[in-house]
């Protein structure tokens, strides 16, 4: 396939609001790739490099190369360009990249190259892409959507199923099914308010404690145990306490869901960066086991024995995971099975209150009958917690006065929008620790597309959690909306920025204050419209020629 007809795709797919053209138009571009072009079909269109990171600056790329007259590059020869690429190493490495670039450069076509910049720049990124996608596939192959769904949450990835079923058809939905031993994608929660609001609707259910941990699916096929995060890396060595309490279970097939915490003396629990840092840390395990012990804490099963229990509803499968774990090592939890009965919301409230008070974030409400939706965001989990927090991603970085000289600080935040673009909401330094500067500007630096000496873009990849007061109206920001004492909370490296709050989450999480002086943002800070903003707000996911 030639990468013209995908560009041209691709251009055309983020001009049209209607999902149901992006789908027609996505089906005839995987009805005309090969099985093998389809993962890299798929990547492209959401703007994802399967060679990861391959370091060309925004300098390389604004070199001006004279296009080639017709399309001859194709979608596989891109993928051998970006392979080399990201290969260059050692002395002479910049020089290097520069001439490979140059190279394909000249063997695209204008709107290829266009294409190319924004697909190097990150500028394409659209995440959200990968559901049409999904739906595209699922059309070309003449397979239920649905099916499809399934089998992509079941395998962890739809590039391995769009192969499969553009070989060989929807028959080959069938292979995919939950492997103890192959990590399927976790189900997510939505947001309520408070926990009436989320009983009401989510009727019989039950409240859950919501660990602030790292969270994991662990999988045991006999003597081989295995621990994966969120997005289905695999940990195992990582943590050997985990490995341990799953090894004295008595069982010897199962998949648990469940959260990685740890505790302080006094039996609160540690704070996330804490656990983070000891759960992202590779070498030394063994120091910092001993430093940071950590525990697991499950809250669902999977698989036990031989048997699947995804369809099962959430209390029979509660009931198992309650015959295989014992009790400290689950979640604590209070069931509200008539929803209709102010006493027991009341209850479930309390048990809010006593899981803050005890230095958790909040509550999950879940149905008690919901079967467990691999990869969604379903209505039948919601979570509660006390502060408004939202994900957001990280468009810019402006470099830090006074302490903080030469680390990027003022960060500016973006919620993500249907077409896949990030619309910014507002800035902010605060609640950033000294550890947490210094990792964020490793991080961005890394990120950077440009740098003018006092903003540094980014390719908008970075997830942060924010705490914030509320909403007002702003002309300055695109969105209409800026943030009220935008605070960060943390960094959310394990997020990826697909899974950021969209805009109409934002929206629908508040009413905006009234603008105006009294509300103009926080005094001395910067994350309102009031506060300094030489850059000016600008969409944030554009590249600025250096
Ligand atoms: N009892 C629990 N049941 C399910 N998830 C839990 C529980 N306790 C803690 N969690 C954590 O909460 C997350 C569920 O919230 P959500 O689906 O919105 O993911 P998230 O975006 O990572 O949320 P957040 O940023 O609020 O942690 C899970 O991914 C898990 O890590």
């Amino acid at each position: 396939m030639l990468l013209a007809r995908l560009a041209e795709v691709s251009h055309q797919v983020a001009a049209t609001s209607a999902r149901s053209r992006k789908t027609a138009a996505l089906a005839e571009l995987f009805a005309a790739a090969t099985p093998d072009e389809a993962p890299l079909v798929i990547a492209y269109l959401a703007g994802r490099l399967p060679q990861g990171r391959i370091g060309i600056g925004w300098s390389t790329l604004s070199e001006e190369v004279p296009p080639a007259a017709t399309a001859t590059l194709t979608v596989r020869g891109t993928d051998e360009a970006l392979t080399a690429l990201a290969g260059v190493a050692g002395p002479g490495s910049q020089g290097e990249r520069r001439r490979l670039v140059r190279e394909l450069m000249a063997a695209a076509t204008a709107p290829e190259q266009r294409f190319l910049v924004r697909l190097l720049t990150g500028e394409v990124r659209q995440g959200a892409l990968d559901a049409v996608a999904l739906e595209g596939v699922a059309l070309a192959a003449a397979a239920p959507a649905a099916d499809v769904r399934r089998a992509v949450m079941l395998e962890g990835s739809l590039p391995r199923v769009a192969r499969a079923l553009l070989a060989e058809g929807p028959a080959a939905l069938e292979r995919f099914t939950l492997r103890v031993g192959s990590p399927v994608q976790p189900m997510l929660a939505h947001t309520a308010r408070s926990v009436a609001e989320a009983v009401a609707a989510v009727g019989p259910c039950v409240v859950e404690e919501k660990l602030d941990g790292i969270r994991v699916q662990v999988h045991r096929a006999g003597d081989t145990l295995r621990v994966y995060t969120r997005s289905l890396d695999d940990i195992t060595g990582r943590l050997p306490e985990v490995v341990a309490a799953a090894r004295d279970l008595p069982g010897d097939r199962f998949v648990l869901d469940g959260e990685v915490i740890a505790f302080d003396r006094a039996g609160r629990p540690a704070p996330f960066q804490e656990i983070a840092s000891r759960v992202g840390s590779r070498t030394d395990v063994a120091t910092a086991a001993a430093a940071l012990p950590v525990s697991a804490v499950f809250f669902d099963l999977l698989a036990a024995g031989g048997e699947t229990l995804l369809d099962r509803p959430g209390h029979e499968r509660h009931a198992a995971l309650a015959r295989l774990v014992p009790e400290p090592l689950r979640v604590r939890r209070t069931v509200v099975a008539e929803p209709d009965r102010p006493e027991l919301v009341a209850e479930a409230e309390r048990f809010f209150a006593d899981t803050l008070a005890r230095g958790h974030e909040g509550v999950l409400v879940k149905a008690l009958d919901a079967p467990y939706s691999a990869g969604r965001r379903g209505r039948s989990w919601l979570k509660v917690k006390p502060v408004h927090t939202l994900d957001l991603v990280v468009l810019a970085a402006e470099w830090g006065h006074g302490r903080r000289t030469g680390t990027l600080s003022n960060l500016h935040l973006g919620a993500r929008a249907a077409d896949g673009s990030f619309v910014m909401l507002g800035k902010t330094f605060k609640g950033l620790t000294d550890a947490m500067l210094q990792w964020q500007t490793e991080r961005l630096r890394e990120l950077a597309v440009s740098d003018d000496g006092f903003t540094v873009r980014v390719r908008p990849e970075l997830v942060v959690e924010i705490a914030y007061d509320g909403l007002q109206r702003s002309t300055r920001y695109p969105g209409g909306l800026a943030l009220r004492f935008a605070r960060v909370l943390r960094h959310r490296p394990d997020k990826p920025a697909a899974e950021a709050d969209t805009i109409e989450r934002v929206r629908e999480s508040g009413p905006a204050a009234s603008s105006g002086p009294a509300s103009a943002g926080p005094a001395g800070g910067d994350a309102g419209p009031a506060g300094p903003d030489p850059a000016g707000p600008g969409p944030g996911t554009g590249p600025v020629p250096d």
